[in-house]
């Protein structure tokens, strides 16, 4: 199983989004890392195509999807950004909708429905009104309707938004007992969310893939550059202006801060093991503000 992104040129007015985006997916987890507006979405969305892109093609098994997107559609699985409910249904209903429009037939797909809901926790509440569920119950509705067709690639735009520290603990083993033998690719802003589940980590940046590798192969690049100080008070202001910051722990007479420098920021730091989050940090410094 192969599903090949190449060279793919996306822009929307005067503004170049995906610049000639290219990579490989086999079966596995993979966990995108972008900036706001780095083109994550877009990129999702030209994949399952929602959106057409300028130029470049996808080939899954060496199939070029854009001229069999009917074919290729039954074996995928998409959680938007941001899903249209309808309100006024119940979960379990909107499940049985999704089932009808995804084509599986009507004696099975009740019994899928109640597996997922299940699944997902929500079995308890599916006769109850979507607009009575709560942001993390809808987000896990979200989640089963992309599961519904058992699809072969399962791509989720920030599927953890909303969600509490328990479901986030059970989406990582949803997904985990998910994906055997599958393509998953999800993105997310929360690091940890990635960290644990995903066999690789995708940087998307500059309209393109900039970096790939499994979390500890991503870390080492950064491994000499992560360092921890304690700083007075009001020396703070001025590092965060000059340095990349990672962390900053207030004590009673000082700041512990974790800085990501190539060189040694202070007399008093202390070089420490890098993690995803300082790799998140090193990336899309630019990205990140303090105020
Ligand atoms: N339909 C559209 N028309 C015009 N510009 C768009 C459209 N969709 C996205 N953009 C712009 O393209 C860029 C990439 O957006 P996209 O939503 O793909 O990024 P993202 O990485 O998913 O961001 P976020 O993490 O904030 O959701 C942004 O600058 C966005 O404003």
């Amino acid at each position: 199983m192969k599903l090949e992104i190449k060279h793919i040129q996306k822009s929307y007015a005067q503004t170049m989004v995906l610049n000639e985006c290219s990579f490989t997916l086999t079966p596995g987890v993979y966990g995108l890392l972008g900036a706001n507006g780095a083109g994550k979405s877009t990129l999702f969305k030209i994949i399952c195509g929602l959106t057409k892109a300028d130029s470049g093609n996808i080939y899954y098994n060496g199939n070029a999807i854009s001229e069999s997107q009917n074919k290729f559609n039954p074996i995928l699985g998409f959680l938007p950004q941001k899903i249209a409910f309808y309100p006024e249904f119940t979960g379990l209903d909107f499940l049985l909708y999704i089932a009808t429009l995804k084509g599986i037939d009507r004696q099975s797909a009740k019994e899928k429905c109640l597996a997922l809901l299940t699944t997902v926790g929500l079995i308890d509440v599916q006769h109850k009104k979507i607009r009575k569920y709560s942001g993390g119950m809808q987000q896990r509705l979200g989640i089963a309707q992309a599961m519904l067709n058992d699809p072969e690639i399962l791509i989720l735009d920030e599927p953890t938004v909303g969600l509490n520290p328990k479901e986030r603990v059970k989406f990582r083993n949803l997904i985990s007992s998910f994906s055997d033998e599958k393509i998953v690719i999800l993105s997310t802003h929360i690091v940890s969310d990635v960290e644990y589940i995903a066999d690789e980590i995708l940087i998307l940046q500059k309209g393109g893939i900039q970096d790939s590798g499994t979390p500890p192969e991503l870390v080492q690049k950064i491994a000499e550059q992560v360092w921890e100080c304690s700083v007075p008070h009001d020396l703070v202001a001025k590092l965060l202006a000059t340095y990349t910051i990672s962390n900053q722990k207030h004590e009673k007479n000082n700041v512990i801060l974790r800085i990501i420098a190539e060189k040694k920021p202070l007399e008093n730091a202390v070089q420490v093991t890098p993690t995803l989050e300082d790799l998140y940090l090193y990336y899309f410094r630019e990205a990140v503000h303090y105020d």
